[in-house]
């Protein structure tokens, strides 16, 4: 039996909001140090998910485990990091990207504590590994949304977060954006860190992601991109309808 703690396992989740019922009944692994794409379509319930993760929704009956423990004692101990989707966010808040990374930091430290030379340190290497070190001073609305994203991911990394849940990282973002946050995500998974995306990119899928989950308000198919990305669970998943950017050349021919 595998002795390694999963970075995330939910069971038997199920979420309504009054009427709505978003999640059915999902059942899900993160295997930490990877790189798990989180695919679904629209309404499928994939900001649910990461709202269950970071205990901001209630669920109505399942179970969310990262790291073993309960997610409010993972938000605690700053190991799980969350950047929600861009409609969820307000852009005009008076903050300076610089002041939204050492954000991180005060997850860490509370807001009560001043930030010490060594956290200001930090922040600055967090920028400057996202590459957003000449744009630090602006207010974080006034960055473009591939910038906005790569300030979140910074704000995790400030955070020294070993999980972190991107909400649509490549929403409204060109491809060569695309490509350094790609490029940046393999390389936290490459120092044993667990990031969980969710996407409609469906081509950037198999060079982001190690592991896939299709969810349709339950999780349709999971593993490796290779396995779960074919014509019978996409149906499934995006109610009968196969996005064909997904499939490898010799399934379109097929
Ligand atoms: N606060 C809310 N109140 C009522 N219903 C909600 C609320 N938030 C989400 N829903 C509903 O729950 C379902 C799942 O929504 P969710 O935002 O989790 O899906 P999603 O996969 O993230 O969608 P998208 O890709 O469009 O962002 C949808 O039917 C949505 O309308």
């Amino acid at each position: 039996m595998s002795t390694i703690v999963p970075a995330v396992r939910v069971e038997g989740l199920h979420v309504r909001y009054g009427r709505t019922s978003a999640l059915e009944g999902v059942d899900l692994e993160i295997e930490p140090g990877l790189v798990h794409g989180l695919i679904g379509m629209n309404g499928s319930g994939k900001s649910t998910l990461f709202k269950a993760l970071m205990g901001l929704v209630k669920p109505t009956s399942g179970t969310v485990a990262l790291f073993g423990g309960t997610s409010a004692d993972a938000r605690r101990r700053a190991r799980v990091a969350y950047a929600p989707q861009s409609e969820d966010v307000d852009w005009q808040f008076p903050v300076s990207v610089r002041e939204v990374v050492a954000m991180g930091r005060y997850g860490r430290l509370g807001m009560q504590r001043r930030l010490r030379p060594e956290d200001r340190d930090v922040v600055e290497q967090a920028l400057e590994r996202v590459e957003l070190t000449d744009l630090a001073d602006r207010q974080i609305g006034a960055l473009s949304g591939g910038q906005r994203k790569r300030a979140f991911v910074a704000r995790g990394l400030a955070q020294g977060a070993e999980l972190l849940l991107l909400d649509e990282p490549f929403g409204g973002v060109d491809k060569r954006s695309e490509a350094t946050i790609t490029a940046l995500l393999r390389a936290l998974a490459a120092e044993g860190r667990t990031v969980l995306v969710s996407t409609h990119d469906l081509v950037a899928v198999p060079a982001l992601c190690d592991r896939v989950a299709l969810l349709n308000r339950r999780i349709v198919a999971q593993g490796a991109p290779a396995d779960t990305l074919r014509p019978g669970p996409l149906a499934e998943a995006f109610g009968g309808f196969v996005p064909a950017e997904a499939l490898r050349p010799e399934e379109l021919a097929a």
